[in-house]
Formats: structure tokens, C-alpha cells, sequence
């Protein structure tokens, strides 16, 4: 089973940050969070940024769009070789539509769910997309605390995907750190966001790597499949 870790760049540096790219090389894709300081109170960049951090990085990009009107900016992150752009289930009244065009473009699509929204109405619609983001903060910030009410949410996702036998990667972001890997692997998550936990380590390929093994030994029983990364 594949365990996905995904370091946040909003815990990077953000004025050194084809260095901060280097540290993580060794994780699966770098989770790059936009927010408009209107769907979040707060604000990071847009496309031109996404598009330099696309030209350096040595690892794909996993996009986590935080912003309104997402039907009309979300295309141009698949456009500029974004490997994965998700957008939240909050801020378009077409996710399967949204999630096609972004597929038709040839990235992987992904629907995030904010602590308060229910995953009911999407579970139905699992196929049509390739990630689903089970939000374990509040969205606008990094260093937040985990929020272990989030976890019977991931559970019924994580059931739903394997009762389809769909191959829909399941990721956690916010509060993941040694101590909270575990929970989130156990109720069925296979790709894990870290922020503050990964670039506040002296050295981020270890913690990378403590993360990859405490989520690797924690998976639920029987969770989905293999799913490698260039599939
Ligand atoms: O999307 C977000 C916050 O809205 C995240 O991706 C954070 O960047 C995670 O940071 P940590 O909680 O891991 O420090
Ligand atoms: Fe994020």
C-alpha cells in the first residue's frame, strides 16, 4: 500500500523557496496551498507563483486551492503542469463538471471538504474524482492543532472508496505531526499533508521519512489500493 507525505510549502520560506523545494526532495509531491483572503482570511499566491515553483521543483505538484470562484481559476493550475489541483467542495456549485475539465487537461482532480461539511452528498460521486482532501483544520493556516473530530468523516469516505473499489487517494491536512499520523493512517488516509511538522524539523528528510513509516505501520486493514504515483 502506498503512503503518500506531502510537506506544505506555507510552512516554507517563502523567500528562499527553490532551497526549501531541495530540503523535501525526498517526499512524494509538495503541497502547495493558495488562498485568496476571501474563501480563507489569508493570503499566499496565485498562478504566476505556482507556475516558477512548477518550473523548479523536484518533486510534482499537489495544489490545494483555498479561494472562491474556483470554476474559473482552477483550470489554469492543471494548465501551468500542476500534477494534482483540489478544490474545495464549499466553493463551486459543479464539482463533477470542475473535476472533469481539470481531468480533460490531464491532473489528477481533488475535492476538499472543510471540518463542518458533510462527505454524504460526494460519496456517490466518488469516481469522479482521484483525491479526496478530508480537511483535519479549519483551512487558512498552518500550525493549527489536529482536529480529531474529522476522523468518523474519513472513516465513511474511506469505506465508500473501498466499497466501490475505487483507487481514490485519500489525503489529511492540517495538524499532522509524529503524534497525529497514526490516528489519521488508521482511519483510512493514504496521503498525508505536513506543514509545520516537516520544514520545522532540522533535518526534513528524516521527519519525511518517520512520517512515511509511523503512517505506513498505522494503515487501516484492507485499505485501497496501490495506486503509484504516476498513474
Ligand atoms: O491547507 C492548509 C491550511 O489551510 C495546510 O496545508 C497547512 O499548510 C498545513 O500546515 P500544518 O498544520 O501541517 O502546519
Ligand atoms: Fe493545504
Amino acid at each position: 500500500m502506498t503512503t503518500r507525505i506531502n510537506p506544505s510549502i506555507l510552512a516554507a520560506d517563502f523567500v528562499n523557496l527553490q532551497a526549501e523545494l531541495a530540503r523535501i526532495a525526498t517526499a512524494d509531491l509538495v503541497h502547495v496551498d493558495v488562498m485568496d483572503n476571501h474563501f480563507v482570511p489569508n493570503l499566499t499566491f496565485g498562478p504566476q507563483m505556482v507556475g516558477r515553483i512548477q518550473d523548479v521543483s523536484p518533486i510534482p505538484l499537489d495544489v490545494h486551492l483555498m479561494i472562491s470562484d474556483v470554476d474559473r481559476w482552477a483550470p489554469g493550475y492543471a494548465e501551468l503542469g500542476a500534477y494534482s489541483v483540489t478544490f474545495h467542495a464549499e466553493a463551486t456549485d459543479e464539482p463533477v463538471a470542475l473535476a472533469r475539465r481539470l481531468r480533460a487537461i490531464g491532473a489528477r482532480a481533488g475535492i476538499a471538504l472543510k471540518p463542518g461539511t458533510d462527505a454524504e452528498p460526494y460519496l456517490e460521486l466518488l469516481s469522479e474524482f482521484d483525491q479526496v482532501l478530508v480537511m483535519t483544520v479549519e483551512p487558512g493556516f498552518g500550525g493549527q492543532s489536529f482536529m480529531h473530530e474529522t476522523m468518523p468523516k474519513l472513516r465513511s469516505v474511506a469505506d465508500a472508496v473501498r466499497a466501490a473499489g475505487l483507487d481514490v487517494w485519500l489525503q489529511v491536512d492540517g495538524g499532522i505531526s509524529t503524534d497525529t499520523i497514526g490516528i489519521a493512517a488508521e482511519a483510512g488516509a493514504d496521503t498525508f499533508v505536513a506543514g509545520s511538522a516537516v520544514f520545522g524539523a532540522d533535518v526534513p528528510a528524516e521527519r519525511i521519512a518517520a512520517l512515511r513509516d509511523l503512517a505506513a505501520s498505522h494503515r487501516h486493514e484492507g485499505a485501497h489500493g496501490p495506486g503509484s504515483l504516476k498513474s
